[in-house]
């Protein structure tokens, strides 16, 4: 049989778009409203210039954030359909969240209802155990890197930051017992960074600021490190929200304490489980 012939990678070109209003500024260049003209399917182009990516040496962050995000395929998580470049500058086509950026809406309400912050939270937890089920850890989960769709879903995007981790536990079965304990460890530490930036996410939603927020840095690593997690008289938040906070937060000191037994997922389904708990929606 005559074999198929492979699908030859779409080459993209800014004639392929129409492009519309900016959206915004991201950190290397514009983002524009694009239509696809021969779908006239709606995308948001992120332009970024080379010269900038070059003097601030993120090449190889932005390749791994293509070839990462590119094979993500998640409600929660912003779709990068793919990619082109001209002389000076790299195009990244990216799915449009149509309600925007959500730091500028938790800036506008200063704070969330504890309903909405559990539909956010358990959003998240689901995109972050996707992610990890696929060795994917974003490590830099913040108000900042989450847009809005057009129902009002949460979007995590610019995986900058993100890594791939190989599961060394599962790729080194057997010779697990010579690795020190940091190594052995690690892996998990890795992934549950995320989990820690979801509770410090959470308490943000709830309060409006970050739980270790402190006037100089060194006052803030400080606070981290001794989990000074203190939660204000106002606004009210239920014990429920409390507990999945400072459980979720402690979770990471738990997270070294713990043996590798209670694996990330069950941490992560548990953070979805209590957010019933402040959420009847679920
Ligand atoms: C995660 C990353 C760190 N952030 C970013 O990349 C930022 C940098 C600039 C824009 C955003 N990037 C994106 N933004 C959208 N949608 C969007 C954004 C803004 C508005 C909005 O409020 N206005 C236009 C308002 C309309 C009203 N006027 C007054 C102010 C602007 C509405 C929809 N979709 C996809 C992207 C993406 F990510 F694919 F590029």
């Amino acid at each position: 049989s005559s074999d198929v012939p492979a699908v030859e990678k779409k080459r993209w070109t800014l004639n392929d778009f129409d492009i519309g209003k900016p959206l915004g500024r991201g950190k290397f260049g514009h983002v524009y409203l694009a239509r696809e003209k021969r779908s006239n399917h709606i995308v948001a182009l992120k332009v970024l210039f080379k010269s900038q990516l070059q003097q601030s040496q993120v090449e190889h962050q932005l390749r791994r954030e293509v070839e990462i995000q590119s094979h993500l395929r998640h409600p929660n998580i912003l779709r990068l359909y793919g990619y082109f470049y001209d002389q000076k500058r790299v195009y990244l086509i990216l799915e449009y969240a149509a309600k925007g950026e959500l730091y500028k809406e938790l800036q506008k309400c200063k704070y969330f209802s504890e309903r909405r912050a559990a539909t956010y939270v358990a959003s998240l937890a689901r995109a972050l155990i996707y992610c990890h089920g696929k060795h994917v850890i974003h490590r830099d989960i913040k108000p900042e890197n989450l847009l809005v769709g057009a129902q009002g879903e949460l979007k995590i995007a610019d995986f900058g930051w993100s890594v791939h981790t190989f599961n060394r536990r599962r790729t080194m079965c057997g010779t697990l017992d010579y690795l020190p304990p940091e190594m052995v460890e690690s892996v998990e530490h890795d992934a549950s960074v995320d989990i820690w930036s979801l509770g410090v996410l959470c308490y943000e939603f709830l309060y409006g600021v970050p739980p270790f927020e402190a006037k100089e840095h060194s006052d803030t690593y400080r606070r981290i490190v001794q989990v000074d997690l203190k939660f204000p008289p106002k606004p009210i938040v239920s014990s429920a929200a409390k507990d999945l906070i400072s459980q979720v937060l402690l979770s990471l000191h738990f997270q070294k304490r713990i043996s590798l037994s209670t694996p990330l997922e069950q941490l992560q389904v548990s953070v979805i489980y209590k957010c019933s708990f402040f959420s009847p929606f679920f």
